[in-house]
């Protein structure tokens, strides 16, 4: 069951010809493969074409997203990770810097950036939240970022 209401619909083909890239810590590979399995499949579905940059963990991901700013120039961009509470509270460390990373990225350059980081307590709450056919939260990413790419284009025409 989700936890709030319904989704942002993306007419298909809304981004055809546009090019994404998705950015992924793979610290608990099952879920990253379903987070970016429903990323790809909201991306497809609007005509949008991908490619991803995988690192170790979602602490990476903010770095990984600079450096890509650096040297080329997507239409998108979608973050993508799960932060899990282990023995200590180095998780709430791990979850809040990444996020905060990301939005400063995208607040410098005003990037169509979607955020996917499962800040969760267990490897249920993620299973759920990545399930494609369940919460779907890379999907949602992807959704958000074309959502975003959608107002950017619709304001520099
Ligand atoms: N605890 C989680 C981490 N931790 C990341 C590490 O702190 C560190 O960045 C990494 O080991 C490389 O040195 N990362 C996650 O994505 N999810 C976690 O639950
Ligand atoms: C490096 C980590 O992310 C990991 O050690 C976090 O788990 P814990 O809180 O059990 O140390």
């Amino acid at each position: 069951m989700d936890s709030y209401g319904e989704r942002f619909a993306i007419a298909p083909g809304s981004a055809d010809g546009q090019h994404f890239l998705i950015v992924e810590g793979r610290a608990y590979p099952a879920i990253a493969d379903e987070m970016r399995r429903g990323a790809i499949a909201a991306l497809e579905a609007a005509g949008a074409t991908h490619e991803t940059i995988a690192v170790p963990s979602a602490m990476e991901v903010p770095m990984a997203l600079a450096m890509a700013l650096e040297v080329g120039d997507h239409d998108g961009y979608v973050a993508l990770g799960c932060v899990m509470r282990g023995q200590t509270n180095h998780y709430s460390a791990v979850a809040g810097e990444s996020i905060r990373a990301l939005v400063e990225l995208a607040m410098v350059d005003a990037l169509p950036l979607g955020i996917g980081i499962l800040t969760v307590e267990t490897e249920a709450q993620a299973r759920i939240r990545a399930n494609v056919n369940d919460q779907d939260r890379g999907g949602d990413a992807a959704r958000a970022a074309l959502a975003l790419a959608a107002i950017k284009m619709k304001l520099n025409a």
